[in-house]
């Protein structure tokens, strides 16, 4: 062999064991097709992110399936899939259109979530020469974002709605309501003299109170029922398909349920009561806010009339 074809054949020899090497260091499975659906090059973790063993692979391929065509594996990862029809569609529209570029997000049969890109390869001379796929586990980002959503719709203390979650939720059932011509109302519900209830037995004993008082509450809701923090000791209840009788026997009877529940803390037994104003979504109502606005005024009402009770809205 003359010098510069060994120098050659070395240097091709060494680019090979390099490409593979950055393969095989990949934290995303790799995939590399040709324009007639032939494996090119792929990368074990490929095999790992689908958790298809290399045996269920067919033909004697020794864990190296370039030169085989793609079918075995695909059908393979197809099985893994939540949605392999709708999987393929897209695979295959990929390779009709090579000027296609995907990144989409896989969920598995398992629960894990994976993220898929693709883009076409195209030679010096610029003729199309096959895809890459890459595949990604991304299972524990997908859980971290489902948790923080999770977070920023809730009041961290009680759990329920936060504030910003029940304008989420209304806007959908003022909507709703329009749409289908349904009944929909609310109560804000205000604990009444928390104050002291904090000033006698400690602010931590306020809390619990707040949490007993929510979890009394979501006993004794619907379904379809959204109870809020609007903040301090301040509570909304939106209820779809309640009418205003409806809405205000049920504010009376959380408003009668709290009134007999105790909470202990420690060796305290407190005691303590709700007052509630009601109002209900009308035609004229540009949105939820309107209808708050009322409510909040029948609470106030309620307040006024010595706390511990529900009032209506005023007629109009
Ligand atoms: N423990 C506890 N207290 C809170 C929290 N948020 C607000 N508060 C307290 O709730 C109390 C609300 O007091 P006020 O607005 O005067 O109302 P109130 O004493 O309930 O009187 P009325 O509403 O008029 O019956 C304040 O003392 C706040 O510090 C909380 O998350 N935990």
């Amino acid at each position: 062999m003359s010098a510069d074809l060994h120098r050659i054949t070395t240097k091709r020899d060494f680019d090979r064991s390099l490409i593979e090497a950055i393969h095989e260091a990949s934290p995303d499975g790799i995939l590399v097709v040709d324009d007639q659906g032939m494996i090119v090059s792929h990368n074990r973790r490929l095999f790992e992110v689908f958790d298809i063993p290399l045996e269920a692979l067919p033909g004697d391929h020794g864990g190296n399936l370039s030169g085989y065509s793609e079918q075995a594996p695909l059908a393979l990862a197809m099985d893994r899939l939540e949605a392999p029809e709708a999987f393929l569609k897209r695979t295959q529209e990929l390779y009709d259109d090579p000027s296609m570029e995907d990144h989409c997000e896989l969920s598995l049969k398992d629960g894990r979530t994976l993220e898929r890109f693709s883009k076409a390869l195209w030679g010096n001379d610029k003729r199309y020469l096959g895809r890459v796929w890459f595949f990604r586990d991304i299972t524990p980002r997908k859980e971290v974002e489902r948790k923080l959503e999770v977070l920023a719709r809730r009041d961290p203390l009680t759990g329920v709605a936060n504030r910003r979650h029940f304008f989420e939720l209304s806007g959908a059932e003022v909507a709703r309501a329009r749409r289908y011509g349904t009944s929909l109302s609310l109560a804000m519900l205000d604990l009444d003299h928390f104050k002291q209830i904090n000033d006698r037995f400690g602010h931590s004993a306020g809390d619990r109170v707040l949490i007993n008082f929510c979890n009394d509450v979501a006993t004794l809701l619907r379904e379809s029922d959204v109870l809020a923090r609007l903040g301090g000791e301040e509570f909304v209840v939106l209820l779809p398909g309640s009418d205003p009788d409806g809405a205000f026997q049920l504010a009376e009877r959380l408003r009668g349920h709290a009134e007999k529940a105790i909470v202990e803390e420690g060796e305290s037994r407190i005691r303590y009561t709700v007052s509630a104003g009601v109002a209900s979504l009308t035609p004229d109502d540009a949105s939820i806010e309107t209808v708050m606005g009322r409510a909040d005024d029948a609470l106030y009402a309620a307040k006024a009339a010595g706390r511990n009770c529900t009032r209506h809205e005023a007629p109009r």
